[in-house]
């Protein structure tokens, strides 16, 4: 499949049920766990790419080890590989990836004792890594880049020798995402604590209990309904499942967010059901450094409604699958709105119409797909490369279409 036409819909039903698979987040730590830890079990794996990736790359005896473009993967795994006694990997992924930086996990990790070298740029993968055991427990890092080198170095710490001691230095991006790390360690029972800017994981050279971690499904998947639901005429209801009120995904809080435009969240039962209530807004004003995903989500959701969305704390877009903030501003400006941009921030002004079968680009990023797919509540139009998508969530578009969203190759 490249390109999908998504003709404007109207859904007919009031009432929707969604499966969605398991968050790609926690799935990803949860199968690195799994190595150091075989006697856990896992229950509802996210079945998206990159988790398939990470399931892979842990199984493989290869010397060379490619995670295409899971940004997790390549970060938890530097990490895993590294410690790996006697194994020489190099770690590649595509092209984007090599753009991605993952200096200062590096240097972290080689303050540790690590080997690793780059194989073509310095500061960017592909990396060669010798495994060898760290001695050393005590390393600081810069924490305002990616939150995901400081969860790389939390999995594999328990299993160093005297444990692991991080100095966080500067401002701390995508919080939630540390806290899930240090809140699976302890379902397992890892020992941590994070006071102020220092993290410090026990060692725990012991087995795990042999229990089994049911991942809750994914909310950043989620957050294309709660747009859905936005975008939907009053009293839609769609439910979604497993999700739980007390989540350790930061991108939960889209139940607050989703409110300002009407959308009630209720939980039963491990199901969230969204239904659209009245609202009356004209702005939304939000900091989005905890949760860096929903950005593209919330401004489409704003396009569509015709509300001015002022986005600050997305200093991390840049360096994702794409640089998500040009990528917002040109797919939006095509369609007729109008976006300012800086390097962490984002505004839009309201829209007054939208252009008919405009041709969204989506820069090898799932989330621009799948961001842009709810405007065909309102207007007909054309996602590039549309599979994209399953680097999270492989059946998107088969759920919009049982949904009723008229949808053609
Ligand atoms: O640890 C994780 O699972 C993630 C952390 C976030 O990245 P940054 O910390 O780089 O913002 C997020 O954007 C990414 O999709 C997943
Ligand atoms: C940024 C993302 O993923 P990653 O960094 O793992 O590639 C994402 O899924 O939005």
């Amino acid at each position: 499949m490249s390109s999908i036409t998504l003709h404007k819909s109207e859904l007919k039903n009031r009432k929707f049920d969604v499966t969605i698979t398991g968050s790609k987040s926690e799935s990803n730590r949860l199968l690195l766990l799994k190595a150091l830890y075989p006697e856990i079990r896992l229950d509802n794996v996210s079945n998206s790419d990159d988790s398939q990736l990470m399931t892979k790359a842990l199984s493989s005896t290869s010397h060379i080890v490619d995670i295409h473009h899971a940004g997790t993967a390549m970060r938890f795994l530097t990490a895993f590989f590294a410690v790996q006694e006697g194994r020489e990997v190099t770690l590649t992924g595509s092209k984007r990836m090599k753009e991605r930086p993952i200096k200062i996990l590096v240097e972290a990790l080689q303050a540790l004792g690590a080997d690793i070298n780059y194989a073509e740029n310095e500061g960017f993968p592909p990396l060669k890594i010798k495994g060898k055991k760290l001695t050393k427990n005590k390393v600081s890092l810069k924490a305002n880049v990616s939150s995901q080198y400081i969860s790389a170095l939390l999995l594999i710490a328990s299993k160093l020798e005297n444990g692991l001691e991080l100095t966080l230095e500067g401002e701390i991006t995508s919080i939630p995402y540390i806290k899930m790390t240090l809140s699976l360690l302890d379902e397992i029972g890892v020992a941590s604590s994070f006071v102020n800017n220092t993290i410090t994981v026990k060692p725990n050279n012991s087995k795990s209990t042999a229990k089994t971690l049911t991942v809750e499904s994914d909310w950043s998947s989620a957050s294309y309904y709660f747009s859905i639901a936005a975008l939907c005429d009053m009293g839609t209801e769609i439910t979604l499942s497993s999700y739980k009120e007390n989540s350790l995904q930061g991108d939960s809080i889209l139940v607050d967010i989703y409110k300002a435009f009407g959308v009630v969240s209720t939980f039963k039962e491990n199901q969230l059901t969204l239904k659209k209530e009245t609202f009356n807004i004209e702005a939304i004003n939000l900091n989005l450094q905890n949760a860096p995903d929903i950005a593209q989500t919330i401004a489409v959701t704003c396009f569509a409604l015709g509300i001015v969305c002022n986005l600050k704390g997305l200093h991390t877009l840049k360096i994702k699958e794409t640089d998500r903030l040009v990528a917002l501003k040109t797919e939006i400006e095509k369609l007729g709105g109008q976006v300012d941009i800086t390097n962490d921030a984002l505004y839009l002004h309201p829209s007054k119409a939208i252009n008919e079968m405009v041709s969204i680009a989506t820069y090898h990023d799932h989330r621009m797909a799948m961001a842009f797919a709810p405007l065909a509540l309102k207007t007909s139009l054309v996602i590039e490369d549309a599979m994209v998508v399953s680097k999270s969530y492989p059946t998107f578009w088969n759920d919009l279409k049982t949904m009723g969203f008229k949808i053609s190759e």
